[in-house]
Parts: structure tokens; C-alpha cells; sequence
């Protein structure tokens, strides 16, 4: 399969500090890449690797066929690029400051632009410099997307954005991907990106930890569920249940840890009158244990 990043033994060191270490990765074309790590991790960095905001202390990077450093506007005008800090102070209105940007790139027209405003409900007369944290990322949001890339570069995307702008965010990245547009975007918050991507790398203190499908990570994520019934449960009936451990019954609340699906607990609870059920986000550190722990299982 044709790839559109690879990255191979990657090093970029901040003076004594590492930025990443020895990182080798490979996007395919027309996939949505997750790019998972908690802060500091290392995925800025890399982002700017590959658009060539900076440059390696060591390793090589491919992007669509050709080296960042050399690519110069052929390359950039494929690519469309969210930094994680999109800032922009212009007096210019937002739709000006768009035309603008378009007319550098060559290839997005107002329809184009007006039809993704409008989609994220982004006021293209307003003045750029006056935009709020959450209208500016969505400003940052049009300028990646409006030239139909062939490759998109996102750094947090979502960050600022509220609940349903971000699920309009994530059905753009599915019409990309639809398109035949290849997506590589970064995040620390799981849901987000198991919702689109089609593959995910998980980076911790600049090194992979792995790069896996979605299903997999999914297998192996772990999520506290805390079950509120009409009347006290017995433990016993969920002790022992596949993918629950860790259960505690105080009265009619059940808590729990269950990792991958939740089937086998949801049908039980299902037997008794259910009054709440809360489940939280699985935490990354808890996913990166898994990894941990199965790589310690395989080396034993
Ligand atoms: N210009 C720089 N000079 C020195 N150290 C840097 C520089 N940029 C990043 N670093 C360091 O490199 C490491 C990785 O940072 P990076 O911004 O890539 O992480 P990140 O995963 O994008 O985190 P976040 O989610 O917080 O943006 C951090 O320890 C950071 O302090």
C-alpha cells in the first residue's frame, strides 16, 4: 500500500531536552491516522517535522512521496495543515483573510469557502483579530480543509471546540476520508479519535508505544462504569463476569472496571431495574498499561 507519511528513526532533540526519539512510523494513503499522547508527549513536534516548521537532529520523513525540506509549494499546496496553536491577530474580516489565504494556495473558491463556514457556523464577516478561542479554530479548521488536500495535518483539532461542532468536525474528517483524502491527527483524548481514525499510534515520552487498529485499542481499553439500580444487587452475579474486574457493590450502586466491551456486564445489569449508568473516558494511562503489560506478557 502506497504511504504518505514515513517517518524512519526519527530524533528531534531540543538541546539536552528530547522532543522525539527514534520514531518510525508509516501512514497509508486514504487512512485516518490517530496520533495519541498525553501533553508533552512529543505530538506537536512531530506535526512540525512533517509540515517542516522544523527539522530532525536525526532520521528520515516522507511525506507524499517527497522530503518537507525540499517539497517547497508543490508540496505544501497538497497538504493542509491545523498548527495546535493556530493564532491569528488580522484586522481583516474572516472571510477576506480566507480569500486570501486561498488565493496563495490556488484551488479553493468562495463556495467552497462559505459552504464549510456555514457548517461550522462561523461568521465569515466578523473580524478575525475580535474571534473568540473556539471561532478562531474553526477559522483554523476552513484554511486546512478548504483546498481538499490530499493529506491533512491536524493538531488538536478539536481543542476549543464545543460538543457539536466537534462531531461536525468529525463528519468532515469521514467525508475526507471518503474522498480518498489521507488524515493524520493528533489528540490526547481517546474517544475522539476512535470515533474516525482507522489506525492509531500512541507516543509517550517521544517514543511510540504502538501503533494499532481501533478495534485492538478498543479490546484493551479500560473504563471505570458505575451502574445505580432501583434495588441493592447481589456482588456475586457480576464478580467473574468476562472483561469485569475490580466490582464493589455498596447498595444499589455497582462500580466496576471493564475492559473492552461492556456486553456481558450490560446484559446482566440488564436482568435488574436500572436507574443511572455512568461511564468514564478511559484513561490514556491506563491504556498505555495495557500495552505495557501485554509486551511484558509476550517478552516472559
Ligand atoms: N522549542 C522547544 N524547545 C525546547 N523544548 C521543546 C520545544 N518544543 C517542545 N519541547 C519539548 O519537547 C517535548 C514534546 O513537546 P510537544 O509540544 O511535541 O508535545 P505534545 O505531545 O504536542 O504536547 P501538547 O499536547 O502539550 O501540545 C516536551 O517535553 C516539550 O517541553
Amino acid at each position: 500500500m502506497e504511504s504518505v507519511i514515513r517517518l524512519d528513526r526519527l530524533v528531534k532533540a531540543y538541546g539536552p531536552r528530547r522532543g522525539v526519539v527514534d520514531l518510525s512510523l508509516e501512514v497509508h494513503a486514504g487512512e485516518v491516522f490517530g496520533y495519541l499522547g498525553p501533553n508533552g508527549a512529543g505530538k506537536s513536534t512531530t506535526i512540525r517535522l512533517l509540515v517542516d516548521l522544523i527539522r530532525p537532529t536525526g532520521g528520515s520523513i516522507r511525506v507524499l512521496g517527497g522530503d518537507p525540506r525540499a517539497g517547497g509549494t508543490v508540496l505544501r499546496a497538497r497538504i493542509g495543515y491545523l498548527p495546535g496553536d493556530f493564532v491569528v491577530g488580522a484586522r481583516q474580516r474572516v472571510g477576506e483573510y480566507l480569500t486570501f489565504l486561498a488565493g496563495l494556495r490556488g484551488g479553493a473558491g468562495q463556495a467552497r469557502i462559505g459552504e464549510l463556514a456555514e457548517r461550522l457556523d462561523l461568521d465569515l464577516t466578523a473580524r478575525v483579530g475580535t474571534l473568540s478561542k473556539g471561532n478562531r479554530q474553526k477559522v483554523g479548521l476552513v484554511q486546512a480543509f478548504m483546498h481538499e488536500p490530499d493529506l491533512l495535518i491536524l493538531d488538536e483539532p478539536t481543542s476549543g471546540l464545543d460538543p457539536v461542532v466537534q462531531q461536525t468536525f468529525l463528519s468532515m474528517v469521514a467525508e475526507a476520508k471518503a474522498a480518498g483524502q489521507t488524515v493524520f491527527m493528533s489528540s490526547h483524548i481517546l474517544s475522539e479519535v476512535e470515533q474516525v481514525a482507522d489506525r492509531v499510534a500512541i507516543i509517550r515520552d517521544g517514543a511510540l508505544v504502538t501503533v494499532d487498529s481501533v478495534v485492538n485499542l478498543r479490546a484493551r481499553a479500560v473504563r471505570r462504569v458505575q451502574v445505580t439500580f432501583a434495588t441493592p444487587v447481589p456482588v456475586s452475579e457480576f464478580a467473574g463476569l468476562p472483561g469485569v474486574d475490580s466490582v464493589t457493590v455498596d447498595g444499589p450502586v455497582l462500580r466496576c472496571r471493564v475492559t473492552g466491551s461492556p456486553d456481558a456486564l450490560i446484559k446482566t445489569a440488564a436482568q435488574h431495574s436500572i436507574v443511572d449508568l455512568l461511564s468514564d473516558e478511559p484513561a490514556l494511562e491506563e491504556l498505555f498499561l495495557a500495552y505495557y503489560e501485554g509486551r511484558d506478557h509476550v517478552a516472559a
